[in-house]
Formats: structure tokens, sequence, C-alpha cells
């Protein structure tokens, strides 16, 4: 399941994120990758252990903490400190699958990843290409979306980023480990979730279906989540 978490970062966010970014180190986004992945990978990074990564992933792991929609759909357990890449003049990621577990270098802080988010951090119309192509059973996604706005989706799905020919793309981009590790359970307590609390705001949150409904939802959480 892809969803999209519009407006994750306000706009004082983003430009905060912004600003400590593009004062940062950049380094070939090639130090991260295991030897498959390298082959596909032409890219930057923010460097992974350095001040401007810490500070701008700490302003981002904020705002997934405040976003009702991301914590409905990702139901995270663990995420991976959240890296910065910038693509430009032709640069692109071929296809590819996520590692299965990430471990945060020089720690002992391990994520299996089970869904990967893109953050947009510059506005589409500044650069062409750089679409993110995800594979999932029903074709391919493209995905580019305004700055600010954030992609969640399989980590088992091969994906890709399209050249980008005009302008740069810069993103964060980043790991979860969720409570519910099967995509399919994830999917469906998403969509009770979501359709519960439609129906609370119809009928009262004191509604009698409501609050059984509420309690299903709990339930199936209660048997499925690891924590
Ligand atoms: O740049 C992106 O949107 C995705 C990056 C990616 O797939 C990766 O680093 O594994
Ligand atoms: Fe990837």
């Amino acid at each position: 399941m892809l969803i999209a978490i519009p407006d994750l970062l306000d706009a004082a966010a983003l430009a905060r994120v912004r600003a400590i970014t593009d004062a940062g180190e950049w380094v070939d986004g090639n130090v991260t990758s295991g030897p498959q992945a390298a082959l596909a990978k032409r890219n930057e990074q923010l460097a992974e252990a350095g001040a401007a990564a810490r500070e701008a992933g700490a302003i981002i792991l904020d705002a997934l903490g405040k976003s009702p929609l991301f914590v409905a759909a990702a139901l995270p357990l663990k995420v991976f400190p959240p890296l910065f890449n910038r693509y430009s003049g032709g640069q692109a990621f071929g296809t590819h699958v996520d590692n299965a577990v990430r471990i945060q270098r020089g720690t002992e802080f391990r994520v299996r990843s089970d869904l990967s988010m893109t953050v947009f951090l510059e506005a589409p119309e500044a650069y062409d290409g750089g679409d993110l192509l995800i594979e999932d059973q029903y074709g391919v996604q493209s995905v580019k979306l305004p700055a600010g706005h954030a992609i969640l989706y399989p980590s088992s799905s091969l994906h890709r980023v399209e050249p980008v020919t005009r302008g740069c793309r810069v993103a964060s981009f980043f790991w979860l480990q969720s409570m519910v590790r099967d995509d399919g359970a994830r999917r469906l307590l998403f969509e009770l979730d979501q359709a519960v609390q439609r129906l609370g705001g119809q009928l009262g949150q004191d509604d009698r279906s409501v609050i059984e409904l509420t309690g299903v939802y709990h339930n199936l959480l209660r048997r499925w989540a690891d924590s």
C-alpha cells in the first residue's frame, strides 16, 4: 500500500530543514550502499553522522510524531534516523530493493525495514525527472509530490528514481519498522481506523457502534502488534 502524507512539513519546518541541509556537507551517495545498490545509485547524500543530518532529521521525526495520518498508516515502532539525498545533472537511482535490516553505524540500533519513506524537499516545478517509481501489485506507481509532502511505501517493493535532467531534487529518505509487520494486516487496520474515525465524526464518539468498532480495532492491534 502506498500512502501519501500531504503537508508532513509545514512551510516553516520545510524552510528550516532546507536551510540546514543546504549548508551541510554532501558526499557521494554510495557511502551507504551495498554492492548491488551501488551499481544503480548516482546521487549525493548528506554526511550520515553529521550535525546537519541530525538536526534536520530531528525536525522530520518531530513532524512524523505529530501526523495522525502517518501514525495510523505506519503504526511505527522504530524509525531509522532520516537521511537526505539530492540528484541533479542526470543523476538517478536505478531499480533496487532496500536492505531488510538497517543498522545505524557505530550503534546497536537496528531497524527491520517494513516501510520506506521519501519526504520531498524541493518544489516539483523546480526540477525535471526525479519521479519515484514504485512497483506494487497493481503495477508501477509514479510519485512526485510537492515540497513538504511524503510517501510511505512497502520496503519490499522494487523502486527507482528517474534521472533528474533539470534543477535539483532534494529529499529525505529513511526506513521504519512497524508494530505490524505484515503489509496486508497493517492495511486492514488503517482502513478500519479511517472508516471508524469518519463514522465517529458522523454519529458521535459516544455512539455504541463506534465504541464497539473502536474496540475491534484495538483488539486486532493487540493481536498483531509487536512492541
Ligand atoms: O530518493 C528517493 O526517493 C529514494 C531513495 C532510495 O530508494 C534509497 O535510498 O534506497
Ligand atoms: Fe530505496
